[in-house]
């Protein structure tokens, strides 16, 4: 199920159209049998623009670290397009592509395990020199290394230690140092703070903030925790069960959130306009995410879908509506999947066959209406 492919825009640098990725399902000891697929990421369009910011939310197991390890190489699409600077990178010969992949680097969840403890520093981050000695600046590997160091405010002088000597936070910026040794133009941050304590969350944070401004980054930036990617990212997509189903610019995703999915991830948020919080209703999402080996068919929302049987209700003119006492779910969210339409502004996308009843305000109730 395709997303509508964005327009080809200069300021994009990395763009996703209609990615899949599905994991077979084996059965049988002695004859290894194919008996089905997880639908990992189904259908996934995306763009990242140069020097800026893209959250990607989504509840565990909706396949966003598929997407990342897609991005970066390490896993291969089943199908779908990704395209860097314009470039297709499933059409370039394999020099080409390890050059194109140089671009996309990745900072890992657990610096920890992500580093060889038996490595010093130094050797971790400029590691990718021998992959890529072209890249080795004209002062040497060393010297590169120790300015790396300097650039990610860890002590130069500490390029011999090893990385059960640096704390947390100070792992992470190793991880970050070496992701940059190679000169990416964007770097996919795998929950990148989500190990470390919220006092070093924020410091890592501004780094990765002050990195983007000094070096013209573009990060996607996957996280569960809400109020962090709407401090970093200047656009949002959420994903469920391997699709895209709202995305926008952060104002629009938080604040003129149009998918029922998006609004009950929305409702833990702290708002930062207090007047606004009387109209806070906090919506509890029944039962646990779908098997993306058998996803729901229609919406593969409706099965946890809040509004659907609102709509419903309403569509059956029942006088009493309650939420407590859900109708059926429409038809249509049963039989038919949504595509990202406009909302609006036209980069403003949502998946939902009654995206409209969801305003900038709408209790629940009103939009049972
Ligand atoms: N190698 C694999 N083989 C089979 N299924 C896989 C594989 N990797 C991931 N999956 C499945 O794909 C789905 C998406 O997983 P993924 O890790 O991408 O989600 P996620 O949103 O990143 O979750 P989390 O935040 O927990 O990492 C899950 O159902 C997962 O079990």
């Amino acid at each position: 199920m395709g997303n509508p492919p964005s327009a080809p825009s200069p300021d994009v640098v990395l763009e996703v159209q209609d990615l899949v990725k599905y994991y077979p399902v084996k059965r049988g000891v002695v004859f290894k049998r194919t008996v089905g697929q997880v639908r990992a990421v189904d259908g996934v369009s995306l763009a990242l623009r140069r020097g800026r910011t893209l959250g990607l939310v989504g509840e565990s197991g909706s396949g966003k670290s598929t997407l990342a390890k897609v991005l970066v190489g390490v896993e291969q699409p089943t199908s779908g397009r990704i395209l860097v600077d314009g470039i297709d990178v499933s059409a370039m010969k394999r020099a080409q592509r390890r050059e194109l992949r140089r671009r996309i680097q990745l900072v890992f969840q657990d610096p920890y395990t992500a580093l060889n403890p038996r490595m010093p520093a130094g050797e971790i981050v400029g590691e990718a020199y021998a992959i890529h000695p072209r890249l080795v600046p004209k002062g040497g590997r060393a010297r590169a290394v120790r300015e790396l160091f300097d650039l990610v405010g860890l002590n130069p002088d500490h390029v011999n230690r090893y990385p059960h000597q640096f704390s947390g936070g100070q792992r992470q910026r190793l991880g970050i140092a070496r992701a940059l040794a190679v000169k990416p133009q964007i770097l996919i941050c795998d929950e990148p703070v989500s190990a470390l304590d919220v006092s070093i969350q924020g410091q890592v944070i501004n780094l990765l903030e002050r990195l983007q401004d000094e070096l013209g980054l573009a990060y996607l930036f996957i996280a569960h925790d809400l109020a962090v990617v709407r401090h970093i990212a200047d656009e949002v997509a959420v994903m469920y069960l391997g699709s895209v189903v709202e995305r926008g610019t952060e104002t629009e995703v938080y604040e003129q959130t149009r998918h029922p999915y998006t609004r009950a991830l929305m409702s833990a948020v702290p708002l930062p306009d207090p007047s606004m919080r009387h109209r806070r209703e906090e919506i509890v999402l029944s039962g646990d995410v779908p098997s993306p080996a058998a996803p729901p068919s229609g919406c593969r929302f409706h099965t946890r879908c809040w509004l659907a049987p609102l709509v419903a209700g309403a569509a059956s003119d029942s006088a009493d509506v309650t939420i407590d006492e859900p109708a059926a779910v429409p038809a249509v969210c049963r039989t038919d999947r949504p595509e990202l339409l406009p909302q609006g502004p036209p980069d403003h996308l949502a998946a939902c066959h009654f995206a409209e009843k969801l305003t900038e305000n709408t209790t629940r109730a009103e939009a049972a209406r």
